[in-house]
């Protein structure tokens, strides 16, 4: 049974100068798992997680028609408040960006922002963050050095530590390890895994055994229009859409 959906997306049509990018998508994300959205390049995979966080308020000449409701509140209501809406998102970009501070500093950057000042309170922040994703046993010494020091690999955990710092429900992640190396790229995927626990997490992957290995539901997203959505094993082992089958065994790329 699909678990209860975290997201519902309603009719959601996105233009940008003459183009229509998104047509009539309708999805229910569920709550605690991993959702991928695969699909051909230029289909409208990253304009659909964009989406989800309002962060297509910056591009030029987009119209947003529709709704996307996050529990019951729409993200495109008059009177919504997009740092609120997006305080409950964190978003894995590409490429790791950590701010040009120390490793400590990039995590207890959000929780600063919000009010909290107390050592120790931001101390037990930045040690849970960095232990949840995997990082403290190889930073707990260095915490004070900069976070340009990292690895990729570890900056790129270091970036999803800091957005888990302010305590999200969402996981956002646009390509998340496409600038890894398989190792990382591996933590990283394993780390989606464990989140699912206490995060709903959408993807955008064009690597279909990526999708295979660590998503519960895949969206298959061809030309702006949703094609299929399902439990994993049935869109991509078993699809029903004829569109579907054809991207699985790639012939559409
Ligand atoms: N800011 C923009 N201005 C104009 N067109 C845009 C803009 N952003 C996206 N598009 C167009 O919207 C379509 C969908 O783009 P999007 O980046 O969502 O696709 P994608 O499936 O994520 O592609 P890829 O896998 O190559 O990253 C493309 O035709 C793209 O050119």
């Amino acid at each position: 049974m699909t678990p209860h959906p975290l997201i519902r997306v309603r009719d959601l049509n996105v233009h940008i100068d003459d183009h229509h990018i998104l047509k009539h998508i309708n999805i229910n994300i569920p709550d605690k798992s991993v959702t991928s959205i695969i699909g051909p390049s230029g289909c409208g995979k990253t304009t659909l997680l964009k989406t989800f966080n309002r962060l297509l308020d910056d591009t030029a000449n987009v119209k947003v028609t529709g709704s996307v409701l996050v529990h019951d509140e729409d993200i495109y209501a008059p009177h919504a408040e997009v740092t609120h809406i997006r305080k409950k998102m964190g978003l894995l970009s590409q490429r790791p960006f950590p701010l040009p501070m120390s490793i400590y500093d990039n995590v207890a950057y959000g929780p600063r922002i919000h009010g909290i000042r107390k050592k120790s309170e931001l101390d037990s922040i930045v040690e849970q963050q960095l232990k949840d994703t995997g990082l403290w046993e190889e930073v707990k010494d260095r915490l004070h050095s900069p976070a340009a020091k990292l690895s990729i690999g570890q900056q790129q955990r270091l970036c999803l530590a800091r957005g888990l710092a302010v305590e999200p429900e969402i996981i956002l992640g646009d390509e998340s390890t496409s600038a890894l190396d398989p190792l990382s790229t591996h933590k990283i995927e394993d780390l989606f895994v464990r989140l699912k626990e206490k995060y709903t997490i959408v993807l955008v992957t064009h690597i279909l055994r990526q999708a295979r290995r660590i998503s519960d539901y895949i969206v298959f997203v061809y030309m702006g229009e949703i094609i299929e959505f399902g439990p994993t094993e049935e869109v991509l082992l078993d699809p029903k859409e004829e569109l579907t089958k054809q991207y699985v065994k790639g012939f559409i790329s």
